[in-house]
């Protein structure tokens, strides 16, 4: 599944419950793939040192995908998702920190497959 995970120091008491179930139809229009596919992650209460503090909100992230991201698309993205993320727990922009990592379908697997495998059964 395309996946973001989200490490933050904001008291998970303070995350909306929803905010998974929101996040969603984002990622899926930003990354051009079906709501279905995503799966998003959270933890909240981590110990973040960010820029040399850990006081403030905080929150590092990965976005992984087989496909759709590159130089032009990640612009894009990171801005949806840093928006998004400010709004939504209150961590400020300069205080978020995300990667990519575009995946090969043979390095990620569902259902005890991997994509690779399932697309070439589905041929
Ligand atoms: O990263 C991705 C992972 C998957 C799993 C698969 C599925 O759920 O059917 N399709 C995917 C697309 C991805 O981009």
């Amino acid at each position: 599944m395309p996946c973001l995970k989200i490490l933050t120091n904001i008291p998970k008491s303070q995350i909306p419950r929803d905010f998974v179930d929101k996040i969603i139809p984002l990622l899926a229009k930003i990354l051009k793939k079906p709501e279905n596919k995503f799966t998003c992650v959270i933890s909240g209460d981590c110990y973040i040192s960010f820029a040399g503090e850990s006081k403030s909100p905080g929150a590092t992230a990965t976005l992984e995908s087989i496909g759709n991201l590159g130089p032009n698309e990640n612009r894009v993205i990171v801005k949806e998702l840093t928006d998004f993320i400010e709004k939504e727990i209150g961590v400020h922009r300069d205080r978020f920190f995300l990667t990519f990592y575009d995946l090969s379908s043979y390095n990620v697997a569902k259902s005890g497959v991997t994509v690779e495998a399932a697309s070439e059964s589905q041929k």
